[in-house]
């Protein structure tokens, strides 16, 4: 069985995949602290409260925060007697390698949902993935990710303008339904959630015109059923896209003997 790991710089999740479904989803913050047998103790205690027969004998990691690698590796070389692919590293193939401009290393995530989006849709793909950024990840017809765009996370801005501004309290993100906020609460989340729709849209209607073949989008990441919710344009919302992508590496790896 594989464990994948998606580590973001907000959130780390683990997912155990026995080859045809993943038996289950932990999360927990993203500590660059937290030791090998930290991760072990929490991972040990909900794989037993969930009765999950978990018998891991590969580990992959996608990490967009570089200084959690050491103890995941450690993790797994310790719990699992394994040595983890690390998406981004050089000896972790890729089922196709990006196009960017020399020198850019694309994050992981971006990596395995461009892996993910040519597995299910088969490229000419737009991934919008909605974490501590939203990126935008174009994925060509032959599955390579070629680009896209980084914009602010929606929780990042809500947290910018709180720190920013003395009055302004912190709020999480709804969808309102008035455009005009009628008291403080209103208008920040009206320009969030309003303001981030637009933001979405446009980008989306820029990237089809700029590529200039039909694509289609692929929303991911905890907040894209909420921007659903204002048409911003996705074809289809796929919480597990990170992780499809993961799977989809690993088995290319085993395919292609590099472990
Ligand atoms: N309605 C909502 N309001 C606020 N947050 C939400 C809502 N729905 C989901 N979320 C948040 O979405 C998060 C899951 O998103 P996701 O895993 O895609 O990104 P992340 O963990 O925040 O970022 P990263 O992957 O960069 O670490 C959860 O932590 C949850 O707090
Ligand atoms: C954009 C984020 C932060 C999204 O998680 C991550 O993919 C990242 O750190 N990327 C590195 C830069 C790049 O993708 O071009
Ligand atoms: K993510």
């Amino acid at each position: 069985m594989l464990l994948a790991i998606d580590c973001g710089n907000t959130n780390t999740v683990f997912s155990i995949w026995d080859g045809e479904k993943f038996l289950c989803t932990l999360r927990t913050s993203t500590h660059h602290a937290r030791t090998a047998d930290a991760y072990f103790t929490w991972y040990s205690t909900l794989v037993k409260h969930y009765e999950i027969e978990a018998d891991i004998t590969d580990v992959i990691i996608a990490s967009t925060v570089p200084r959690v690698v050491f103890n995941l590796r450690v993790f797994a070389d310790r719990f699992f007697g394994c040595r983890p692919l690390v998406v981004g590293k050089p000896d972790c193939l890729l089922p196709m390698d990006p196009r960017v401009d020399e020198g850019t290393v694309p994050g992981p995530d971006r990596l395995a949902n461009a892996a993910a989006a040519f597995d299910r849709h088969g490229g000419n793909v737009v991934v919008v993935d909605f974490g501590t950024a939203t990126n935008f990840d174009v994925v060509a017809a032959d599955g390579a990710y070629v680009g896209g765009i980084i914009a602010p996370g929606v929780n990042l801005s809500l947290e910018a303008l709180h720190q920013g501004a003395a009055a302004l309290p912190h709020i999480d993100i709804t969808r309102p339904d008035k455009v005009i906020g009628t008291n403080t609460v209103g208008c920040i989340q009206s320009g969030v959630y309003w303001g981030y729709s637009g933001l979405i849209e446009g980008l989306i209607t820029r990237i089809k015109t700029e590529y200039g073949m039909p694509m289609k989008v692929v929303g991911t990441g905890g907040l894209a059923p909420l921007f659903d919710q204002a048409d911003v344009g996705f074809d289809a919302i796929e919480d597990d896209l990170t992780m499809h992508g993961l799977t989809v590496i690993h088995r290319y790896n085993k395919e292609n003997g590099s472990t």
